[in-house]
């Protein structure tokens, strides 16, 4: 899949995410309560920037001394997806999150490959490090130990806090959690986006202001 203009990928940074999943509603393209990872996936580091990027993906495990591949498998498969790349890590331990593959060591190696960020149900480690370097942590958990993490499969469909990603598909993601963006409509989200707080300051303006009355059509003018 082609990359979108850079200039489209820096106007999204500019947004929220809610704001960004309010302005794609306004396309009717996909059911509203679908397209982002649930809470039990946490922002680990609200005060970094939104993340934006495509998605490199692979598995991984942490229990039990099996055979299994090393980071590098991920290494070479994120260099296949355009920059800025953000990985997506499905843990298939049950429960998940027993062994950290994402600690300094791989925040630090993964942002010189240029990823910004991390999205996985498993768990990560060394937060001060990580942060640091400004490597974005979307975790499920945070641990001690990396238990026996190895590598499974890189560049198959992943699915963290129930959003199933491809390789190539693009998010967009901060303090509030982590949202698929369509990339049929990435360009003219920031003009929708704008329409959306246009019409929210509107509401509140009035809200604030010395006209507001409750009687006054509230839910027609929160719609409008
Ligand atoms: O050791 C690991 O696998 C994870 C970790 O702590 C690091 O990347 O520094
Ligand atoms: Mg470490």
């Amino acid at each position: 899949m082609e990359a979108l203009e850079p200039d489209v990928l820096a106007a999204l940074r500019r947004y929220d995410t809610p704001t960004m999943a309010n302005a794609i509603e306004t396309f009717d393209i996909r059911p509203h309560d679908t397209g982002y990872a649930g809470h039990e996936i946490r922002c680990i580091f609200p005060d970094l920037p939104v993340m934006v990027g495509y998605v490199a993906t692979g598995t991984i495990r942490a229990r039990g001394d099996e055979p299994g591949h090393g980071p590098d498998l991920v290494w070479n498969h994120v260099r296949q997806i355009p920059g800025p790349r953000v990985v997506v890590l499905q843990d298939l331990d049950d429960p998940p999150g027993h062994g950290a593959f994402w600690g300094e060591v791989m925040a630090t190696t993964f942002d010189a490959l240029g990823c910004e960020g991390v999205v996985t149900n498993g768990c990560v480690r060394d937060l001060d490090e990580a942060h640091a370097v400004g490597f974005r942590f979307f975790a499920g958990s945070v641990g001690v130990s990396h238990g026996y993490v190895r590598a499974e499969e890189v560049g198959v469909p992943v699915t963290v806090g129930g959003l199933q990603v491809s390789p190539g598909d693009l998010l967009h993601a901060d303090k509030h959690g982590v949202l698929l963006i369509p990339r049929e409509i990435a360009a003219d989200l920031p003009a929708a986006a704008e329409r959306v707080i246009a019409r929210e300051q509107n509401f509140l303006g009035w809200v604030k202001s010395p006209e507001f009355d409750p009687d006054d059509n509230m839910i027609g003018r929160l719609r409008h």
